[in-house]
């Protein structure tokens, strides 16, 4: 799709290219647009992209459906050299059919639709319930299609039920012997459109056929600082009585991509909550808890508004506006 066209259907195509100090101030910039074919994958468009903007330069981010990246060269620069660019992307992929009128778009004005979500608990469900009520309040761009669990009668999937939300049992088990398989599950979730999956109180390892088919695009609150306290055995309770008898004056809430391992995945967000000297893990994890809600909302709302860039490094960063990085 051509650059034009797109602009013309998506707010998200004004440029930014910030010039770095270093660059010589006369620098004239002109834009190289990249004509898009629909099936064009945004990581085979952004590697292509990556070796013209040399890495130290270029920062770019993977958002939902077709990105357009465009890239600015500066004319005046030594030849080979590039300014750096930092560019706000459209989204060809996300924009629906040119949705004029901000209402089909769930009250954003670019005509972006809303992220389908799939929810994953095995308990209480407090994560998920407060990421639904985000989503009901439009604080966070997104919808709850799905919620899976390895335990179907557990209070997230009555809340679930309650909201005419469906549920997926995975694994099949002993709570779960209707559960689906690994390849069932990628199957159902890509085939209902999810774009992004929440891990909330999920206490089984997802299969890696899960972790492929997501990448970048699954997110678990853990209750503790990482890499500290998490992995094999650091679940609910258990990661609150380990804290406390190591003697730690603080713990938190962790927001962090997921990968195959437990726990091992690239941190997105935290906050801190001090340990006090007389703390029963219950009153821990509360004060814990009251902080997750809160991080989990504030993170899933920059996944869903694709606020969120990778660093050269691997590190992922919420952007509080377009223009404006937040590293919480
Ligand atoms: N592939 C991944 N799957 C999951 C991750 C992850 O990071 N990558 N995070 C966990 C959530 N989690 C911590 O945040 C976690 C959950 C459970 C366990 C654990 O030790 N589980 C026990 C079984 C517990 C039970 O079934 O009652 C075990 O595996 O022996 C550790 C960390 C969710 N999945
Ligand atoms: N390692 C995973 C883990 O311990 N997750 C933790 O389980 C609790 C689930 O509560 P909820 O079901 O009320 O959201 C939450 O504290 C969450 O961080």
């Amino acid at each position: 799709m051509e650059l034009s066209k797109l602009a013309s259907r998506s707010r998200h195509c004004g440029l930014v290219a910030h010039r770095r100090s270093s660059t010589p101030a006369d620098c004239r910039s002109h834009i190289t647009s990249l004509s898009l074919t629909d099936t064009t994958k945004p990581r085979s468009l952004m590697s292509t992209l990556r070796h013209d903007v040399s890495s130290k330069e270029g920062r770019v981010r993977f958002g939902r459906g077709v990105e357009v990246q465009r890239l600015v060269k500066c004319e005046s620069l030594q030849e080979g050299q590039v300014g750096s660019v930092e560019e706000k992307t459209a989204f060809a992929g996300r924009l629906e059919n040119g949705a004029e009128d901000s209402r089909q778009s769930g009250g954003h004005d670019d005509g972006l639709a809303r992220a389908k979500l799939a929810v994953f608990v095995s308990g209480g469900g407090s994560n998920f319930r407060a990421i639904h009520a985000g989503c009901k309040e439009n604080a966070i761009f997104g919808d709850v299609a799905y919620v899976v669990s390895d335990k179907p009668g557990c209070k997230g999937c009555e809340y679930a039920i309650e909201n005419n939300i469906p549920v997926l049992a995975y694994p099949k088990g002993k709570h779960a012997p209707e559960g689906i398989s690994p390849t069932e599950l990628v199957e159902q979730l890509r085939g209902a459109g999810v774009e992004y999956i929440l891990l909330a109180g999920y206490l089984r390892l997802l299969p890696s056929e899960l972790v492929h088919a997501y990448p970048r695009a699954i997110l678990n609150i853990h209750p503790a600082l990482l890499p500290s306290f998490g992995g094999k055995g650091y679940f609910g309770m258990k990661v609150h009585e380990a804290v406390i008898r190591s003697g730690a004056r603080f713990t938190g809430a962790t927001v962090h991509f997921v990968d195959e391992k437990y726990d091992t995945g690239p941190i997105l967000a935290q906050r801190v909550v001090p340990v006090r000297a007389d703390d029963t893990p219950a009153e821990l994890a509360s004060r814990v808890l009251k902080e997750e809600h809160q991080l989990y909302s504030f993170a899933v709302s920059a996944l869903c508004e694709d606020r969120i860039f990778w660093r050269e490094d691997g590190v992922p960063i919420i952007r509080k506006s377009w223009d404006e990085a937040e590293y919480v």
